[in-house]
C-alpha cells in the first residue's frame, strides 16, 4: 500500500540527495509536512560516489535535527539499496541547466541516469511505489524511467510541474493583489520547458474570474503567459544557480497532494492516455484531481478554444521530438 501508512514506515528515496533542492526538500520530508504528522519515515539517500562525502554532511545534520518521525536514514551510491521497498521515489539527482541552456539540452547527460534507476526500480522498489521525476528535462527523463521500469505502472509515474503551477498561482495573486489561496483552476499543460501553456482561462480569485481582470486573452499571451514561461530560467540569472527552495516546496505539495489527497485541482506530469488528444507514450502535463493513497485521475470535459490549442499543439510537439531525441540517444 501506499500512504499515509500510520501503523507503519514509509520508506522514502530521494536522489541527488547532496545536491540543493535535497537540501530544501529533506528537512520537509522528515518533520512531517509532506506525509504528516503521524507518519513515521525511513531516508534512503543516493548520491554518485565523488559527492557521498557531502551527503555524510547532510546526514550529520538530519540527526541533528531530532526529528521524532525520522527512524533512520541509509546513504549509498547504489540504486539497488537506495530503491529498496521504496514506496515513494524523489528522483532529483542529475545535471542542473545553466545560464544559456534549455531543459532539453540537458538529455544527452541525463537519459542514461532514469534508464539506470528505472530498472533498479523495477527490480526493488515496492510494487506500489509512487515516483516523482524532477530532474531536467523532468517529462522525459519521467518517459524514460517508465520504458525501463516495466514492473511498475506508468501511472504510478509522474514529473514535477507544480513549481510552474506555484508559480502561476503566484503571478495571478501578485497580479490582483489578492492571497494566492483564493486562486484555483489554475492549471499548466504539457512540458516542464519554455513550451509549457499556464492556463487561467477558467481560473478565479475567491470565485471571480481572473482572466479579465488580468487584461484578456491578448494581455495574458503577452504578459502572463511568458513569465511563467521563462522564470526558471529568470531565477538561474538571478542567482546564478536554479531554483531549489521553491522546487523543493513544490516537491513538498506534489507528494502530499498525490499521497495525501487534495481539494483543489493542481497540475502533474502523468502518462498521456489520450485524453485532448495527446497520445500515450509521453509524460504530458494535465489539470488532476489528487485523491488521496497515490491516486489521481486527469480533469476531463474542459473545452479547449484555439487559443489554448495552440500552445497545447506546441508543448505536446516539443515533447513528442524530445521523446524520439531520447529514444535514439538509447538505441
Ligand atoms: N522539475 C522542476 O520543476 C525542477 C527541476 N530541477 C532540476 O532538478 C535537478 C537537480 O537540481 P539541483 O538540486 O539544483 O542540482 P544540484 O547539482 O545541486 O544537485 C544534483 C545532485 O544530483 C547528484 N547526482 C547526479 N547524478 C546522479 C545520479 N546518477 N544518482 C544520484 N545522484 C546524482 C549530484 O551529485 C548532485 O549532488 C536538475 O536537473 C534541475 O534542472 C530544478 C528545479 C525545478
Ligand atoms: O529552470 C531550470 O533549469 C530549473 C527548473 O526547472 C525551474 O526552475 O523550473
Amino acid at each position: 500500500m501506499v500512504t499515509p501508512k500510520p501503523n507503519e514506515t514509509l520508506v522514502v528515496a530521494v536522489t541527488g540527495a547532496a545536491g540543493q533542492i535535497s537540501y530544501s526538500l529533506l528537512p520537509l520530508l522528515a518533520n512531517g509536512t509532506v506525509f504528516g504528522p503521524q507518519q513515521r519515515i525511513q531516508l534512503r539517500l543516493l548520491e554518485i560516489p565523488p559527492a557521498l562525502t557531502a551527503l555524510s554532511g547532510v546526514t550529520m545534520e538530519l540527526i541533528d535535527g531530532a526529528y521524532p518521525l525520522l527512524e533512520s536514514i541509509i546513504e549509498t551510491s547504489d540504486p539497488m539499496v537506495a530503491f529498496r521497498n521504496a514506496d515513494v521515489a524523489i528522483l532529483v539527482g542529475a545535471f542542473p541547466r545553466k545560464q544559456g541552456m534549455e531543459r532539453k539540452d540537458l538529455l544527452s547527460k541525463n537519459v542514461s541516469i532514469f534508464k539506470t534507476q528505472g530498472e533498479a526500480l523495477s527490480q526493488v522498489a515496492s510494487r506500489d511505489v509512487r515516483v516523482v521525476v524532477v530532474g531536467n528535462p523532468a517529462n522525459t527523463n519521467a518517459m524514460v524511467l517508465s520504458r525501463f521500469a516495466v514492473n511498475i505502472p506508468p501511472r504510478n509515474i509522474s514529473a514535477l510541474t507544480r513549481l510552474d503551477h506555484n508559480r502561476a498561482c503566484a503571478q495571478v495573486a501578485h497580479k490582483l493583489g489578492v492571497s494566492v489561496g483564493s486562486v484555483d483552476g489554475v492549471c499548466i499543460w504539457g512540458n516542464h520547458s519554455s513550451t509549457q501553456y499556464p492556463d487561467v482561462i477558467r481560473a478565479t480569485a475567491d470565485g471571480v474570474p481572473v482572466l479579465a481582470k488580468l487584461g484578456g486573452a491578448e494581455t495574458v499571451a503577452e504578459h502572463f503567459i511568458p513569465v511563467i514561461q521563462k522564470r526558471g530560467a529568470a531565477v538561474i540569472k538571478a542567482r546564478g544557480l536554479s531554483s531549489a527552495m521553491s522546487a523543493a516546496n513544490a516537491i513538498a505539495d506534489h507528494m502530499r497532494s498525490w499521497i495525501c489527497g487534495d481539494d483543489k485541482i493542481v497540475s502533474m506530469a502523468v502518462a498521456a492516455d489520450g485524453s485532448y488528444g495527446i497520445p500515450e507514450g509521453i509524460y504530458y502535463s494535465f489539470p488532476v484531481r489528487c485523491l488521496g493513497r497515490g491516486e489521481y485521475e486527469i480533469v476531463q470535459g474542459i473545452e479547449i478554444d484555439e487559443f489554448s490549442k495552440r500552445y497545447m499543439d506546441a508543448t505536446k510537439d516539443e515533447l513528442l521530438s524530445e521523446r524520439d531525441d531520447a529514444v535514439s540517444l538509447l538505441a
